[in-house]
């Protein structure tokens, strides 16, 4: 395996199908039709009331300046899968399309469009596939990230997945969405030197056992550091390992920062009942006690209902590798597409199961909120000429299966979510600083009703199609009907009939 190409670039990281459908696009003349293709999730991850946006920048710098490089050329050449002509194409090619997403760190829920591409039919099924990868895997961790900080409400969650993570791109966008989540700093240090993300950190058990005692290695740290935090678990948690820490936090007094102490296995409720004891009555009612070890949001749940003396929490596996759903379904569909008139005509794709039916045309998402105190009341997905701040009487908000349950909401603001990121090939939105993305992600958050953050069984939030989009949706589905039907009678012919 080699990676050593001078000029490796990201546009083949794609999947070839999408290389082959537009090579049929450009061999067949039609590859400058316009589209638009709308990413968006059917389920929520985790069973979680609300998904938290993650990845519109690496989103960004992946397409801004994607080009195939000499090498790449090269390679597809070699496949022999390629025409010529296609591939000269292709060596010039650039994105010139535009693209709409919320602001990172935004809310998000099922069945909205999260991110709209509009462009040529060409440019947009070639970064399908990227897209995907990046706003999935972001958006998945970011919101397990807030799961944990839901339950730990204040308290300090360090990141300590690298190790553990698939990868080591995984492992650093990884930290950046978990970040975005909730989570105080990481382990990783070139987290911290790219995003500027805090670093914090222990030590591992490795350097008690390389000096062969608690007190040895807690002495030796204590000296050639100002901020320390002693493992105290490598042979014994309270017989051993915290009466060292407590020795050498004496014995060098103000010549270090105490912070405390970390415990990385057994009972943690236990061990940290015993270790809060011992560090109050030797004097240090301030040291934290950290803990680690597969930790995740229902462990913490219960540790704190057992009453643990814990205070900062270090989570690895179970945070990078979305241990208990380790994909986000997002999918990527195109929803209106320009036929040989020049006309943008609505696609739909069709499902036996309601929720699997594709919603046509180009849409907005808004955001409807009450207008005294900015709390949730829903999102409104509509077509995107439509505007719901001007509906007179009030906002009528039906569920899109459902259709029985229904609202009307007055006195309400509407926010659209999609705005323009990418126009024409052209980066137009300033990305926010990270600690800014991060802040905006526990506001939106905090604006919701409480009923759609807890973590067990929370009320579904309303996302309704307006009116119009849902007529829209319910004309496409008659026209595919007669369509099939049509095809379904051509095929049957005169004296076949088909009894399914
Ligand atoms: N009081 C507790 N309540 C609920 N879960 C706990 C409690 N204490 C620890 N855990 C969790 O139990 C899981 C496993 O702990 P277990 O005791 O089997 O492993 P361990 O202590 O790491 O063992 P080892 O000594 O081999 O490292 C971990 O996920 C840990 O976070
Ligand atoms: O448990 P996680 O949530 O995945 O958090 C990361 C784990 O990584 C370290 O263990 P490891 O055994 O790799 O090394 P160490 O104990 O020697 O530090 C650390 O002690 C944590 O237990
Ligand atoms: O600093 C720590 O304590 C740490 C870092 C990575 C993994 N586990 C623990």
């Amino acid at each position: 395996m080699s990676l050593d190409y001078q000029d490796d670039s990201l546009a083949l990281h794609t999947d070839a199908y999408q290389l082959s459908m537009m090579q049929t696009y450009f061999m067949k003349g039609i590859h400058n039709r316009k589209a638009v293709y709308e990413l968006f999730f059917r389920k929520l991850p985790f069973a979680n009331g609300y998904a938290v946006f993650a990845g519109l920048e690496r989103v960004v710098d992946y397409v801004k300046d994607l080009s195939f490089s000499a090498s790449d050329i090269a390679y597809l050449r070699e496949t022999e899968q390629f025409d010529e002509q296609f591939l000269d194409y292709l060596a010039t090619w650039r994105f010139k399309g535009t693209i709409r997403a919320p602001k990172e760190g935004e809310i998000v829920f099922n069945n909205e469009p999260i991110l709209q591409v509009e462009g040529t039919i060409l440019d947009a099924q070639l970064i399908e596939t990227a897209i995907l990868n990046i706003v999935n895997y972001q958006t998945l961790i970011a919101t397990k990230a807030a799961r944990m900080r839901y339950v730990v409400g204040d308290q300090t969650l360090l990141e300590f997945g690298t190790r553990r993570a698939q990868e080591m791109d995984a492992a650093i966008w990884g930290t950046r969405a978990a970040y975005i989540g909730g989570f105080d700093a990481t382990s990783n240090v070139r987290a911290g030197k790219v995003f500027n993300i805090p670093i914090s950190g222990t030590h591992a058990h490795a350097l008690v056992q390389i000096y062969r005692n608690d007190y040895d290695a807690f002495k030796a740290y204590a000296e050639t550091h100002r901020d320390v935090v002693f493992l105290v678990d490598t042979y014994d948690t309270l017989r051993s390992g915290v009466p060292a820490a407590i020795r050498v936090a004496k014995e060098m007094g103000d010549r270090i920062n105490f912070i405390g102490v970390r415990i990385d296995s057994g009972d943690l409720a236990y061990i940290s009942k015993g270790v809060r004891k011992m560090l109050d009555s030797a004097g240090f009612p301030d040291a934290k006690i950290v803990a680690s070890n597969d930790l995740d949001e229902t462990t913490i749940t219960s540790l704190k209902m057992q009453d643990a003396k814990i205070d900062t929490w270090g989570i690895g596996t179970k945070l990078i590798t979305a241990y208990d759903q380790p994909a986000l379904g997002g999918v990527y569909k195109v929803v209106s597409v320009e036929n040989e008139r020049g006309e943008m005509v609505d696609t739909i794709k069709i499902s036996s199961s309601a929720e699997k039916i594709s919603n046509p045309g180009k849409k907005q998402v808004w955001r409807i909120t009450r207008r005294k105190d900015g709390k949730s009341e829903g999102d409104y997905v509509a077509m995107w000429d439509e505007d719901p701040r001007r509906a007179i009487g009030g906002l009528l908000m039906f569920h899109p299966v459902n259709t029985y349950v229904s609202k009307t909401v007055t006195d309400y603001d509407a926010r659209p979510l999609l705005r323009d990121i990418i126009v024409d090939g052209e980066v137009v939105y300033t990305l926010p600083k990270l600690d800014e993305i991060k802040k905006y992600a526990a506001e939106r958050i905090d604006a919701l009703w409480l009923e759609y953050r807890r973590n067990l069984n929370p009320q579904e939030y309303p996302v309704d199609l307006s009116s119009k989009a849902w007529n829209h949706k319910m004309n496409l589905i008659r026209n595919v009907r007669n369509y099939v039907d049509e095809v379904a009678h051509e095929m049957a012919g005169e004296d076949t009939e088909y009894h399914g």
